[in-house]
This record gives C-alpha cells, structure tokens and sequence, in this order.
C-alpha cells in the first residue's frame, strides 16, 4: 500500500449517522422548503436555484417546482439543485442554534490526528458545498473547517461516476494511489477504486455484502494509513 496524502470523506453513513441525515436534515428542509421558496425567491442564488430545479425536474413554476423537489426528497434523489437549497435552509437551523452535527464519536478525534500527521483532508459528498461548511462547522465537537483542505459536490460529478475521482485527483494535485476514500456506498467506492484510489468501506452499523475489493472498517481509529 502506498503511503496516503490526501484523505477523501463521504458524510452521510460514514461521518454521520443515516439517521442524523433522514430523522433531523432531511426532515427540518422538508417542513420548511415551500415557506423558505416563498420568502427567499427573489434572491439571486435561490432564483438560479429555482431555474436549475425547474429545467432538472422538466416543470414550468414554482409551484410544480416546489412539488417536484419534495419528491426528490421522500425519494432521497441527490439532485444538486435540491442540494443546494436543503443546504441553504440548513444554513438558518445552524445559525441559530437547532441544527448541531453529532459526528460518530471517532471522528473529530481521527481528524484531528490526521491533519496533525500533515495529511491533507476533503469532502466528497452529495451534499452542496455550502451544506458542508455547515455540517462541518457546527459539531458537537466543535468547528471542524480548519482541518479541511476542501469540499466537493455533484457539481464536480455523480458519487458512483469514476470521471468524480479524477477531476477530484487532479483538483487537489494528489496522485490518485496516494489517496485514500472513505464511504459507506459501495459503488462510490468502486468508481473511486477505478480511478486508482485507496478506498476502505465505513461499516459503521456492522453490516455489508460481500468484501470485494475494499478495505472494511467500522471505525477510524482502526484504518491503517
Ligand atoms: C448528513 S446528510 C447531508 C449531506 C447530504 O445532503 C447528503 O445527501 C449526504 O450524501 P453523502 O454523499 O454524504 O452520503
Ligand atoms: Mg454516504
């Protein structure tokens, strides 16, 4: 195994718990898209939001819009413009206090070993980047951006897509053999192994298919660099 520059983290499943995602994320921007679609429509990034949602969804006004990005959601479709908004309403929750990421306990611990050991880290995750900040900065353990070199979206490719991984590789000028990914879906794990990275396969929940071609670990603190 080469040695690891760069460590790639997914979130949902592999920092977080799905359920952190699904019973608290997912549910406070569903209660509160068509409210935050009424009072923020005239602002220049919700307006490009709503056009790049209208185009996504093939429907022609708000109100189909509105509909079209709560079926998304019951059906978690990582749709980036929906992405994008769920990333703004997150925003308000986080400013004021009702949104606080609760990282599995590894985590904050591992990251702050990582970065002190010189490796560089990032996000790769269906969730906007702006969404990421937040998630990242408002944790139970505290304020976690300075340990990260960076953040990617769907806006740089689908999860399960190997062109994701290169563009990623070549964005951070990191060798892709010297990266390492982390991510409880094993076919984000699969395009990022086509690429050429390292990959371990988070089970955080003990449970996964057959091994294939991934590294397994169901915590951090037990991968080996
Ligand atoms: C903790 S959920 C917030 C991120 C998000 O919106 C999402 O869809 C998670 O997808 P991931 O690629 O991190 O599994
Ligand atoms: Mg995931």
């Amino acid at each position: 195994m080469m040695p690891v520059e760069a460590i790639v983290l997914d979130i949902e499943g592999t920092t977080t718990s799905v359920a952190f995602a699904t019973e608290v994320l997912y549910s406070y921007a569903r209660e509160r898209l068509p409210n935050y679609v009424r009072q923020h429509r005239n602002e220049p990034e919700v307006a490009e939001i709503m056009d790049e949602a209208r185009e996504a969804g093939d429907v022609w006004n708000d109100e189909a819009v509105v509909v079209r990005m709560c079926h998304w959601m019951e059906r978690d479709q990582k749709v980036t413009p929906l992405k994008a908004l769920q990333g703004l309403i997150w925003e308000e929750g986080y400013r004021n206090g009702e949104l606080v990421t609760p990282l599995y306990p590894d985590v904050a611990p591992a990251l702050r070993t990582w970065h002190a050991r010189g490796l560089r880290l990032y996000i790769y995750s269906s969730g906007s980047v702006h969404a990421q900040r937040q998630i990242y900065g408002h944790t139970a353990a505290g304020d976690l951006t300075p340990l990260l070199s960076g953040y990617f979206d769907t806006r740089t490719g689908p999860k399960r897509e190997v062109g994701s991984y290169r563009r990623i590789a070549e964005a951070i000028g990191v060798t892709p053999r010297r990266i390492l990914f982390l991510s409880d879906v094993r076919e984000e794990l699969d395009a990022a192994r086509e690429a050429g990275w390292q990959t371990v396969w988070m089970v955080r929940e003990g449970l996964a298919g057959p091994a294939a071609a991934h590294r397994r670990a169901m915590r951090f603190d037990r991968i080996s660099l």
